[in-house]
């Protein structure tokens, strides 16, 4: 018999049919996002569940008798209660690597639209305000030979990092617990404390993953580290950032500008007072959201769901939960 697996979310048509090649399933086919209440009423039966973001902890767990594995359509994986995890032995599977090149475009196109203001003069020229005055009120501030500090240089700071040097002749520094001397030797980056990196950074970007360590890693202290001219860009999770320091920061000009692609609530609610700011670009958690990116994680993701329901090892278990599998 093949194993029962629950789709929470919608997969591409092939992705589905190679689903149903390999084990029987049920899907979500509401017109919105499954609510949580809806979410636990579906796994009584389910040895697998097809996530992105959803909260996995004790209260999904329990309704859960039968679950072995869940898959997240999503690199990131802060979503895990990874101690409820382990003490079921649930395996947890995500999709790095697929999405990197996708994600760091968006990572330098946020750089350059904060840099020279692209939302603020588009804005202005549909409204039929077309300056362009000598003066300089709508110059903006050059991206190229510049230096860049990325905070989590990891598969998707590489990719950035990469598109900075070769494409931009940036100089890059990077901080993270780890040195990676291969990055170094490819991007000439130099590993440098956090501090250092705020100090000297024309452009800040954020790449960690969200934990327990890199809750609120900036913060006041950290803003008022980074340069007056500086560019803060966040592609990471938004609670990595204590908002309420970075909306201080930008209203009093401690730093230049912000670009924005996360938020620590999501759906960012319309009057936080980041959406009032010019010097802020924002966009909805879009990362990596390109239909063959997208395609490429639905289907790594069915593939890790199939193979860890049918006893297999999946190609992406996050580490932490890697010990479930020996
Ligand atoms: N906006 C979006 O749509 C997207 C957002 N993301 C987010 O980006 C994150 C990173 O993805 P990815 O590059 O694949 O992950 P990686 O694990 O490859 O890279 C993360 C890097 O962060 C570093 N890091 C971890 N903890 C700390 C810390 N406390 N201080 C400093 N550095 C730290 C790690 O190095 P070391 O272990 O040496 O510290 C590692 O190099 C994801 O977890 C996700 O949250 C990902 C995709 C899309
Ligand atoms: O935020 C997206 C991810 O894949 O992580």
């Amino acid at each position: 018999m093949k194993p029962y697996v629950y789709l929470a979310r919608p997969v591409p048509p092939e992705v589905e049919d190679y689903i149903s090649q390999h084990c029987s399933y049920k899907k979500w086919e509401g017109a919105e996002p499954i609510t949580r209440k809806e979410l636990l009423e579906q796994l009584g039966e389910a040895q697998g569940l097809l996530i992105t973001g959803e909260k996995i902890d004790d209260e999904l767990l329990d309704h859960a008798p039968n679950l072995k594995a869940v898959s997240n359509i999503s690199v990131g994986y802060n979503n895990f209660d990874l101690e409820a995890m382990q003490k079921r032995n649930i395996i947890g599977t995500n999709t790095p690597d697929v999405l990197n090149e996708t994600v760091a475009d968006l990572g330098v196109a946020l750089m350059l639209s904060a840099a020279r203001r692209i939302p603020e003069l588009d804005k202005l020229v549909k409204e039929g305000k077309w300056e362009n005055k000598d003066d300089g009120p709508l110059f903006g501030v050059d991206m190229h030979g510049k230096t860049l500090g990325i905070i989590g240089m990891g598969r998707i700071g590489e990719a950035i990092g990469r598109r900075a040097k070769f494409g931009f002749n940036m100089n890059i520094l990077y901080h993270n617990r780890n040195r990676k001397m291969d990055t170094e030797k490819a991007l000439d980056a130099t590993f440098v404390t956090q501090e250092e990196l705020l100090q000297e950074s024309d452009f800040v970007l954020l790449m960690v993953p969200f934990t327990q360590e890199t809750k609120h890693l900036m913060g006041r202290e950290q803003f008022s580290q980074m340069k007056k001219s500086a560019i803060f860009i966040n592609t990471s999770r938004g609670q990595t950032v204590d908002e309420d320091s970075l909306i201080e920061a930008l209203q009093n000009n401690v730093i230049f500008a912000a670009g924005l692609d996360v938020f620590e609530q999501e759906p960012v609610s319309p009057d936080n007072p980041l959406l009032q700011l010019s010097n802020v670009v924002t966009l909805p958690h879009i990362g990596s959201a390109t239909h063959q990116t997208r395609f490429e994680m639905a289907k790594l993701a069915a593939e890790n769901l199939v193979a860890a329901v049918n006893g297999e090892e999946p190609s992406a278990v996050v580490p932490e939960l890697k010990g479930i599998l020996k």
